[in-house]
């Protein structure tokens, strides 16, 4: 069974919710990352999606564009980022981590050598956003021969046969990105939420996560009694921005809120 999988039926036996931050390798500077990776898991983390830096992440807002460029200012790249994976798991061999990014980094390296450094690191999923699954099967195809699931995104506007051929395709846990719009934007609608979801349920037997727009505890919470999972970036990447000359008061507030949010979806 993968480490997702593990994750996932763990939780359910346990009745929980997984906890799935988001934040971009190498912001805002490169030794930041994967101690910061360990604190979020001992704050109640239970997945890591780690961004890949990029210089056009058009399904990105500001927020998450401006860490992107902050990280590609020290030169974190993919090869960086799989590095720090693979720092990461020295210390963790139960967490899965997801590499997220878009596919041109992906494409420069070559699906094969892609695969095969992902799994020397010890990736558990790689979610490639502008890689939709009807150009997806030879990628899928290479991660699942090395036991990585290949994560992919449904928007509101997916309907039964998109969740389907989401469910032939991906495995790990499928994505539903609660809202039209850029990471980062508004505020999700739970009774929007909450009405995807029975179809996304009659369509897929993956756990799914539900990220964009879960920026406190109450939302998390919300989202959590809904989903399988809760993603939350922009919220957690605003604290880095918010203290760039002090990172380690980054690194205290993102805390913070990821146990806020942990408490809050457990209770
Ligand atoms: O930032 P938000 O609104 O909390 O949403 C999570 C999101 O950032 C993260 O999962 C993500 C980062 N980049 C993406 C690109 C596409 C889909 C999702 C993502």
């Amino acid at each position: 069974m993968s480490r997702l999988a593990n994750k996932f039926a763990e939780l359910k036996a346990a009745g929980r919710k997984a906890l799935i931050p988001f934040i971009t390798a190498g912001d805002p500077y490169p030794e930041f990352t994967v101690p910061m990776l360990h604190e979020m898991v001992a704050a109640g983390a239970d997945i890591i999606e780690l961004g890949v830096p990029f210089s056009d992440p058009m399904a990105d807002g500001p927020v998450i564009q401006r860490a992107s460029e902050r990280a590609l200012t020290h030169r974190v790249g993919l090869r960086k980022v799989l590095s720090m994976a693979k720092e990461f798991r020295k210390k963790d061999q139960t967490t899965p981590l997801v590499l997220m990014g878009y596919l041109n980094p992906i494409e420069i390296m070559g699906y094969e050598d892609f695969a095969n450094a992902a799994q020397r690191a010890d990736v558990d999923g790689v979610l490639t956003v502008d890689l939709p699954p009807e150009e997806a099967a030879d990628c899928v195809t290479l991660l699942r021969e090395r036991g990585i699931d290949q994560i992919f995104l449904l928007a509101p506007n997916s309907d039964a046969e998109r969740i389907r051929k989401m469910d032939a395709f991906g495995s790990g846990y499928l994505y539903y990105v609660s809202l039209k719009g850029v990471t980062g934007a508004g505020h999700l609608n739970t009774a929007d939420v909450k009405q995807k979801l029975e179809l996304i349920r009659a369509n897929t037997h993956l756990p799914v996560g539900v990220g964009f727009g879960v920026k406190d505890a109450e939302t998390a919470k919300t989202v959590a009694n809904l989903a399988d999972g809760v993603v939350v970036g922009s919220a957690l990447i605003s604290k880095i921005e918010a203290n760039l000359e002090n990172p380690e008061q980054a690194k205290h507030e993102i805390i913070a809120l990821l146990k806020s949010m942990r408490t809050a979806m457990d209770s």
